[in-house]
């Protein structure tokens, strides 16, 4: 590593994120300050506090990782002060790690005070009023979930397409992997394509994902990005090579989530690299140590990241 290429360097580095989940980018300690502020408001809010149920010295996997948001975060951030209060601070930390350019995806939701659509609109005012807009240029993907039915997926869609003109550049599918059927989304995705929105796919994160009907279902999808590809076969990897589909590559996040064997060193991102599919180096974890990084320095996500040597 040349002796510039430090923290402060990968730090002041423009950088380009395209793999961000909104929620997923919320520091604990943004967390923390929601759970005061809500419990001024409701002394009987039982939630435990962020700095310790997500304390550094937890580690996650992909059985714990996805209840911490079903479960626990999104009833943390289920009003619409929260949900500005911690989008605010999403676009902040971003902008001061260095990144430019910024495809912010997010899952519609709605609870008690607020609809999916004052969900979606409340996150673009955010955008559209955020004092930053001028260094960072930040476009929203709304995602389905896995587990949606294809009613919920539609809906998503229908947000997505009302919310083109606003900022919604494309349609996501995420969520557990180990869940859902995804040839249920087909609809959705196709109106998606026929409205002019882009489509991205977590795709063939764990084994039980990327069986060759799921993973040849997804690609009729006909998406312009897929994300994670980690267990691809070989016909498939041909097609995606064929078809020069753009790539996210989530080091960090496989590393830290365990979905890939060994550390950043032995990360498949170079065999995709060969292929000269367009690739993007992203994660969605933090990094423990920055250094360890060609380019990195995002403090929740970085859009990088090569290993050194
Ligand atoms: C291994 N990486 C991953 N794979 C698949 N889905 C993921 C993910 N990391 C996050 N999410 C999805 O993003 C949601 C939180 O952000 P939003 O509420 O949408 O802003 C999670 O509930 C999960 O569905």
């Amino acid at each position: 590593m040349g002796p510039n290429v430090d923290a402060a360097f990968t730090k002041n580095l423009p950088k380009i994120e395209l793999h961000a989940h909104l929620t997923g980018s919320i520091t604990p300690q943004c967390l923390h300050e929601i759970r005061t502020q809500r419990r001024s408001d409701d002394p009987d809010l039982t939630l435990q506090d962020p700095l310790e149920a997500m304390s550094k010295d937890k580690t996650w996997n992909i059985m714990t990782f996805f209840p911490l948001f079903s479960k626990y975060i999104y009833e943390l951030c289920s009003t619409p002060a929260s949900i500005i209060y911690s989008t605010n601070a999403v676009l902040r930390d971003f902008k001061e790690d260095g990144v430019v350019y910024l495809e912010l995806r997010t899952t519609p939701r709605s609870s008690s005070s607020m609809s999916k659509d004052d969900y979606v609109n409340t996150i673009l005012s955010c955008i559209d009023s955020s004092p930053d807009r001028n260094v960072l240029t930040t476009y929203l993907i709304l995602s389905i979930d896995r587990r949606n039915s294809p009613k919920e997926a539609m809906e998503v869609v229908d947000l997505a397409i009302k919310y083109r003109p606003s900022g919604v550049v494309g349609v996501d599918l995420c969520g557990d992997p180990s869940k859902g059927d995804v040839s249920t989304f087909k609809e959705a995705f196709h109106r998606a394509k026929l409205h002019g929105l882009k489509i991205t796919l977590h795709f063939a994160e764990i084994s039980a994902s990327s069986s060759l009907p799921e993973l040849k279902t997804l690609l009729s999808f006909k998406p312009d990005r897929l994300g994670h590809v980690i267990h691809v076969p070989e016909t498939i990897q041909k097609q995606i090579e064929e078809e020069q589909l753009g790539l996210e590559l989530c080091i960090s996040c496989n590393v830290q989530a365990r979905l890939v064997e060994g550390d950043v060193a032995d990360h498949h991102c170079m065999s995709w690299i060969k292929t000269g599919c367009p690739v993007i180096l992203c994660a969605s974890i933090p990094v423990p140590n920055p250094s360890q990084w060609l380019i990195s320095g995002c403090r929740r996500t970085m859009s990088v990241s090569l290993p050194v040597n």
